[in-house]
């Protein structure tokens, strides 16, 4: 079993504020789509978890709530639906919450981007820093196929060091990364996502 490996340690070069998608909240200065609300009081803010000073955004409430889930995922489905999307790339482990279901929805592949030593065939691999840690992402070699537009899925973004992780797993694979979606935001990262020039998508900025 070949592993290859590369270090997203120095973070992934380029990018910057210019690569945030403002989320449908204000998207063309239209009001706010009325299922944000329901989804943003959805999600429950736990202060020091899992550890002192991180505010962790908890995505389970939502799921227990199928109607408000179904808007969620909705809203992206109305995102990508037509735009050739061949594969949608979730990451372990709430991206794969999203991602299925989003991928169904629109006709496209599911790529499940693993911790380590998870997928049992050849990987590629990517290591990267976390808010509270560091990590790595793997994919299975043959996931994807050069030249598939492929969208990235989880469900928050705060420093952009796993997505940034997962775009380099896909392009290295060379698929063509068109955007990554996330439910939230954390804005005190959101001036520093380090995303090689790819746009990020969320539906809203974390509450606190
Ligand atoms: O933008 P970043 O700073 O990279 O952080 C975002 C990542 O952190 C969380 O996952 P976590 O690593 O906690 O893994 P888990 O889903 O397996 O709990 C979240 O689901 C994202 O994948
Ligand atoms: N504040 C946060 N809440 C939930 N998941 C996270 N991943 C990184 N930071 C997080």
């Amino acid at each position: 079993m070949g592993e290859q490996e590369s270090n997203n340690s120095e973070s992934g070069g380029g990018g910057g504020v210019e690569d945030m998608v403002e989320g449908p909240a204000k998207e063309n200065g239209r009001a706010a789509d009325p299922r944000l609300q329901a989804i943003s009081d959805a999600i429950r803010v736990v202060p020091h978890f899992p550890k002192p000073g991180i505010m962790f955004n908890d995505i389970t409430p939502l799921l227990l709530r199928p109607s408000v889930f179904k808007d969620a995922v909705d809203m992206f489905v109305e995102r990508y639906r037509g735009m050739g999307i061949a594969a949608v790339a979730g990451i372990e482990a709430r991206g794969f919450i999203f991602g299925p279901a989003i991928a169904l929805a629109i006709g496209a592949k599911f790529i499940p981007l693993r911790k380590p030593k998870k997928l049992p065939g050849e990987v590629i691999s990517e290591t990267y820093i976390l808010e509270y840690g560091t990590d790595c992402l793997e994919m299975h070699v043959g996931a994807t196929e050069p030249g598939e537009r492929v969208v990235v899925v989880d469900d928050l973004v705060a420093t952009g060091g796993t997505l940034s992780a997962a775009i380099k797993l896909l392009e290295r694979a060379g698929a063509d990364v068109v955007e990554c979606a996330c439910l939230i935001g954390l804005p005190k990262y959101k001036n520093f996502y380090k995303l090689n020039g790819i746009p990020v998508y969320i539906l809203m900025e974390s509450r606190k």
